[in-house]
């Protein structure tokens, strides 16, 4: 009964689409208010894993009519410095949105950082304002990856009330803002973390898994439920430059009844998600929302 081959959730193909929303969206109030929608990247150092995510984040910007702005910080860049950086794109009319892409330099506080930047302007939905915007069920900007997984299980048509998901990972960037979306869309939440006994017998029991340890092959494909929805949101880089997730793909695709590939799931999904949050922070400052 397990023979089964797991239908695949394209987040490339569901990406694509989102996109061209967003251009149309963002063209239309381009044209009505003469400006375009502005994204501010801030990156400090040069973590090698952060280009990819710039590189994608830049030509999602091109293809949607979104002006991206990119700072390009050396890693002596003081905390001071990045503050004053953030008070100046706070006040900046023509930017719409602000990321500074995690990890920063030890030296740098994250949480101060992320906290500096106005909750409008937020989206990547990790300040506090928004992150308890979301708990309270009154969601604002929100986070990027949790908001692409929600999207991606749309696809599947699943009535996701009373679903017994299980997320591994408790990051203040996936795992712990995933928990509150699909709380908020009426799920049972388990939540897996570095102190979780047994993780092999929560997977066993999910209709819905949500990997997000960054633990490459953590979750091996003989736990899968016949019939589980699985979002592998995990990226690593194999020697040979391939990339894969934290799930075993190819025996969990025996069992799974969905499954996100790695690349071209949550990866595309996340970036779109940024540029929909970035057309959302725009037209709430051109009063149109
Ligand atoms: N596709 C995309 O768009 C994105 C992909 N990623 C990828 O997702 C992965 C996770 O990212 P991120 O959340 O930032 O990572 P973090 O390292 O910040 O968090 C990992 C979480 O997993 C938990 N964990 C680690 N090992 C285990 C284990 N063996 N069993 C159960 N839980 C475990 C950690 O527990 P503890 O808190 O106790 O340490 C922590 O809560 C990475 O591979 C990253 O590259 C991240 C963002 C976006
Ligand atoms: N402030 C901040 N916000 C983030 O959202 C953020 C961050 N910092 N730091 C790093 C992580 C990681 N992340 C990725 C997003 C998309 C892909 C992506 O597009 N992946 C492609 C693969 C790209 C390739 O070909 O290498 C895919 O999965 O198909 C990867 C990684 C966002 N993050």
């Amino acid at each position: 009964m397990d023979s089964t081959t797991a239908k695949i959730l394209d987040g490339k193909a569901l990406a694509a689409r989102m996109r061209e929303q967003i251009r149309l969206e963002a063209a239309e109030l381009t044209q009505k208010h003469g400006r375009a929608p502005g994204l501010a990247v801030i990156l400090v150092g040069d973590d090698p894993a952060s280009h990819v995510y710039v590189k994608n984040k830049k030509s999602g910007c091109e293809k949607t009519g979104i002006h991206s702005i990119s700072h390009e910080l050396p890693a002596e860049t003081t905390q001071q410095h990045l503050l004053g950086l953030i008070s100046e794109l706070n006040q900046d009319p023509k930017v719409d949105g602000i990321l500074v892409q995690l990890p920063v330099p030890a030296h740098i506080n994250p949480e101060t950082i992320i906290e500096a930047i106005d909750p409008g302007k937020d989206v990547d939905g990790f300040h506090p304002y928004n992150v308890g915007r979301l708990t309270a069920r009154k969601p604002a900007l929100r986070s990027c990856t949790p908001y692409g997984c929600m999207k991606l299980l749309e696809e599947t048509g699943l009535d996701l009330h009373g679903k017994e998901c299980v997320i591994v990972g408790a990051s203040n960037i996936v795992g712990r803002p995933m928990a509150l979306e699909l709380l908020l869309a009426g799920a049972t939440v388990t939540v897996c973390h570095r102190f979780t006994r047994n993780l092999q017998a929560h997977i066993e029991r999910a209709e819905i898994i949500i990997a997000a340890a960054g633990k490459q092959g953590l979750i091996k494909g003989e736990w899968i439920r016949p019939g589980a929805v699985v979002i592998d949101v995990g990226i690593h880089r194999r020697e040979d430059g391939s990339l894969t997730g934290d799930v075993e793909f190819e025996s969990a695709s025996q069992h799974a009844g969905w499954i996100t590939p790695v690349p071209g799931g949550v990866g595309p999904m996340t970036i779109t998600m940024l540029l929909a949050n970035t057309l959302q922070a725009f037209r709430k400052h051109l009063g149109e929302s």
